[in-house]
């Protein structure tokens, strides 16, 4: 598959001292997601800041490596020009302006594309997120968090980029709502023809849409690969899934034992007790 964003080596350094991210390699599959995956402060979001290149103004910069985007170099350029070019980020927090209408901030979207007419680019936004047209005067800090979500993917739609790059976009939402937004990032994928790299925490839910993905901590790579074979690797099972061989044996076990519950005393043979005062598990 080709690569629309390739991230080589990068290494970065927060005011001069601060080493964060050691050698960081990822691509980005043209019309395709990948996913970052890792737990608090392992580096996620200075990787997607190294692409879009906003570190300068947390004082950080990129002390080795290249970031290609179509194959060109984009160290050193403006990040304007980044978004320009197609690379939109959908920053951690939603980062919406809260005192401007759901429209008005989807407009600001669209400010870098320097066009006339938005219309059709609205009304595209509001066919995937049909609550977003019906709050669309409303002003977005009124939104819920679910909905903030939405507008911040939607604003990054009205760029019409060719990738998006989103940052803990399950952070603070219920399970149902991750379902809903995920699966829209999904099909935004295969019918917009945009490619994604998403940071998550969210292990579970990333890897069901995604089709590579990259495990980090301490500011390196520690895992990578296709999603299937990924899910299969013990680190990923264990730290990210929370399933390793002896938790399945275990809920495996469980599973027999309130089947045998259920079927009573006369059910079966199997009466474990766990535990000095007889209670079972
Ligand atoms: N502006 C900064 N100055 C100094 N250190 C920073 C700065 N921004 C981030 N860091 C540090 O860099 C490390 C990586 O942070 P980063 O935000 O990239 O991690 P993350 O994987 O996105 O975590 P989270 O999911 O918690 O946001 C952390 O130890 C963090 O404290």
């Amino acid at each position: 598959m080709t690569s629309i964003l390739e991230v080589k080596d990068i290494e970065v350094v927060y005011n001069r001292a601060i080493h964060v991210l050691k050698g960081v390699s990822l691509n980005v599959p043209e019309k395709g997601i990948a996913a970052l995956l890792g737990g608090n402060g392992v580096g996620k979001s200075t990787t997607l800041k190294a692409i879009s290149n906003l570190l300068k103004a947390e004082r950080g910069a990129i002390t080795h490596g290249d970031i290609r985007y179509k194959g060109e170099s984009l160290l050193g350029w403006d990040p304007a020009d980044i978004v320009r070019s197609g690379i939109f980020q959908v920053m951690e927090g939603r980062r919406l302006f809260q005192h401007l209408t759901v429209e008005e901030n989807l407009r600001a979207g669209a400010y870098s594309r320097r066009v006339g007419d938005i219309k059709p680019d609205l009304e595209r936004v509001y066919n995937y997120f049909p609550r977003l047209g019906e709050r669309r005067a409303q002003k977005a800090g009124y939104l819920s968090g679910g909905e903030q979500q939405m507008a911040a993917i939607g604003r990054a739609l009205m760029a019409r980029p060719k990738v998006i790059l989103l940052d803990e976009p399950s952070m603070g939402l219920a399970p149902i709502l991750v379902t809903e937004i995920f699966e829209i990032l999904r099909v935004l994928c295969e019918e917009e023809n945009v490619s994604m790299l998403l940071a998550e925490q969210n292990a579970h839910m990333a890897l069901s849409i995604v089709s590579e993905a990259y495990v980090m901590e301490s500011g390196r790579i520690i895992s990578q690969g296709a999603t299937n074979e990924l899910t299969k690797t013990d680190i990923v099972r264990k730290s990210y899934l929370g399933m390793t061989e002896e938790d399945n044996a275990h809920r495996a076990y469980r599973q027999i034992l309130l089947q045998k519950r259920a079927a009573g005393p006369r059910g079966g043979t199997l009466r474990p007790t766990l535990g000095t005062k007889g209670r079972t598990t």
